[in-house]
């Protein structure tokens, strides 16, 4: 199914980054995708920045010869919109919901069949860094599982897991991207108290960030064992740990990824 017709119902910040990173990849063509989004204004920004992905208001104009249907709505709506696509098409075509907490029998229950897949995507899919998991309903066929792999590989890395382990996954790589987006902000602010003009302390506090993800993903060592070599005895980075240990930053994440995971249950 690699040259799969793909309808994409809801074109905002996640259809965006998918869709964005699919092209780029060079896993979808922009002449197998459609945008579905009610908003004017948004699909005024696709035809700008994707003049070749075609867009319109409502699935069932667009549901013919579609080999998937890929919802990135909000999770209140996606009940609604599955069971309308449901309404349209006469056969069970492949339905990919990314929406935050929405479980697989909501999504088959609605879709009216089990050919079903939930993923948890992240935004830097748009810059082929995405972090991705996915689990699948009884439906599904070795050649959709294939498809979602495939399609997410594309955009970064992807990971098969059971479905009571994605509202983990949403609290840490689905609304990760926003905790990282905060740090970077917080260390440039510190650059600039420090006295470095601000598009030079952005530059260095996201390169870290960067350049320290992959440290740990290339070299395999443990986080510890990496922060460990930058700290010298007495030096500044021990200082600077005191007061980030002091002011419970560890705790913060650990606290904010649970949160995270436990709204996505509640979303469902
Ligand atoms: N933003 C993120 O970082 C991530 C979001 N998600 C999930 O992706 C889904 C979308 O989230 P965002 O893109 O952030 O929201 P968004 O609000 O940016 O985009 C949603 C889009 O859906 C459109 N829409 C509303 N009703 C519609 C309908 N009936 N048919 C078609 N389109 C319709 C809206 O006009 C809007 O453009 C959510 O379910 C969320 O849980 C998952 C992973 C990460
Ligand atoms: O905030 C949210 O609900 C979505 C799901 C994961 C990231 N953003």
């Amino acid at each position: 199914m690699k040259k799969a017709n793909v309808v994409v119902v809801g074109g905002g910040q996640m259809g965006r980054a998918l869709v964005g990173g699919m092209l780029a990849s060079g896993f979808a063509a922009a002449d197998q995708l459609t945008i579905i989004d009610p908003n004017p204004e948004c699909r005024q920004w696709w035809a700008q920045q994707h003049p070749d992905v075609a867009t319109g208001e409502q699935v069932r104009d667009h549901a013919a010869g579609t080999d998937v249907f890929l919802l990135a709505v909000k999770p209140y709506l996606v009940p609604d919109v599955a069971a309308g696509i449901a309404k349209t098409v006469d056969r069970p075509t492949l339905v990919v919901s990314i929406a935050a907490g929405v479980p697989l029998k909501t999504l088959c229950d609605h879709a009216g069949h089990q050919r079903v897949i939930r993923v948890m995507p992240n935004t830097p899919s748009l810059v082929g860094a995405g972090a991705s998991a996915f689990c699948v309903a009884a439906g599904v066929t070795d050649e959709d599982c294939q498809w979602i792999r495939q399609a997410l590989a594309g955009v970064g890395t992807v990971a098969q897991v059971a479905e009571n382990q994605m509202d983990a996954v949403t609290g840490l790589s689905g609304s990760g991207p926003a905790y990282i987006c905060l740090v970077i902000e917080a260390l440039a602010d510190g650059g600039v108290l420090a006295g470095l003009p601000r598009p030079l302390a952005m530059t260095l506090a996201a390169q870290t960030v960067l350049g320290t993800a992959k440290m740990v993903m290339e070299t395999g060592r443990h986080p510890g064992e990496l922060k460990d070599a930058v700290a010298s005895p007495g030096g500044t980075t021990i200082a600077a740990l005191k007061v980030l240990e002091e002011k419970g930053l560890r705790a913060a994440l650990i606290n904010a990824v649970e949160t995270s995971a436990r709204r996505s249950g509640e979303l469902g």
